[in-house]
């Protein structure tokens, strides 16, 4: 992508948020010419090298660039890019049902069937970026949204913290939501496709409880917890958990990262893809609720 240097605002109408990021605000916006409407995401570029606010210009293209290499229905589009001395604007696909973390704050968490159609999904999408030699490194419910309302759709959005595993380089400066991080990443140890598997381990675990693995009282502790691989199910909620499920979320949590499933392995265990007609009844009998 060259960006553009053409007045955004001549060739969009601007609407309401629909959500940001660290730097950025993402905004509905209509394209005059055809009337289509798209998430545009105004990102604040750094004034100074030495600056904090804002992010740098490398920073800015490498999302653009790794955004331009994905094609996935699971991934959010990008369709252009325009720019101005104080902020990148990148034209997004438009997905506005809201993200994933706001779906489950209104219901706690999920039944089974509901986190498998989730994490189908998200494991699709990771699956692309993968075989693409890209990793997210920060997946976690809010940076993933869904389609429309009443939607169980799903894109993965804010590609701010990805990265291309190109050969010999050592990712190993990048911190994403410490909730969500891999051990790897506590322990500035080389970060690969694993330290995106973990995140998916961790998510699976609040959707089907709706409690967080290793959050503790500070990021301190909750880094601690992570380095250490504290976790248990002992939280009431996983009562009625199948043991499939457990098992999954059990192959994601591990601290050496060529231990745990890779994208290929999530996606062929017997909780996402049962064999038989009976795996996917035991799913369903052990998540009806009692009450
Ligand atoms: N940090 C964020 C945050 C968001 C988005 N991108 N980056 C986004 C992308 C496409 C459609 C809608 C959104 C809203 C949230």
């Amino acid at each position: 992508f060259n960006f553009k240097q053409d007045n955004f605002e001549e060739f969009y109408h601007i609407g309401e948020p629909i959500g940001s990021g660290q730097f950025a605000v993402v905004r509905k916006c209509k394209l005059k010419e055809t009337n289509v409407e798209y998430a545009a995401k105004f990102i604040k570029r750094k004034r100074t090298k030495s600056s904090r606010r804002g992010l740098s210009i490398e920073d800015i293209q490498r999302e653009v660039s790794i955004l331009s290499a994905i094609d996935h229905e699971n991934i959010v589009k990008l369709y252009d890019v325009y720019e101005n001395k104080s902020e990148v604007i990148l034209v997004l696909e438009l997905v506005c049902g809201g993200e994933l973390f706001q779906f489950l704050a209104e219901r706690e968490k999920v039944n089974e069937d509901e986190a498998v159609e989730f994490l189908k999904q998200i494991l699709e999408g990771v699956r692309h970026l993968h075989e693409h030699s890209i990793v997210h490194l920060d997946l976690k419910p809010e940076n993933l949204m869904l389609l429309g309302q009443n939607s169980t759709r799903l894109k993965i959005i804010d590609f701010g913290l990805s990265r291309k595993l190109d050969e010999g380089v050592e990712v190993k400066d990048i911190t994403g939501t410490p909730e969500f991080v891999a051990p790897e990443i506590v322990n500035y140890d080389p970060l690969c496709t694993a330290t995106d598997m973990w995140s998916i381990g961790v998510i699976t675990y609040i959707l089907l409880s709706g409690c967080s693995p290793f959050l503790g009282d500070d990021k301190q502790e909750t880094l601690a917890n992570i380095s250490a691989v504290d976790f248990s199910f002992d939280c009431e909620d996983f009562a009625n958990t199948s043991l499939l499920a457990k098992n999954f979320i059990q192959g994601l949590l591990l601290r050496n990262p060529n231990e745990r499933a890779t994208v290929y392995d999530c996606l062929r265990h017997p909780w996402i893809r049962p064999v038989k007609e009976s795996q996917a009844q035991c799913r369903r009998s052990s998540s009806i609720n009692l009450e």
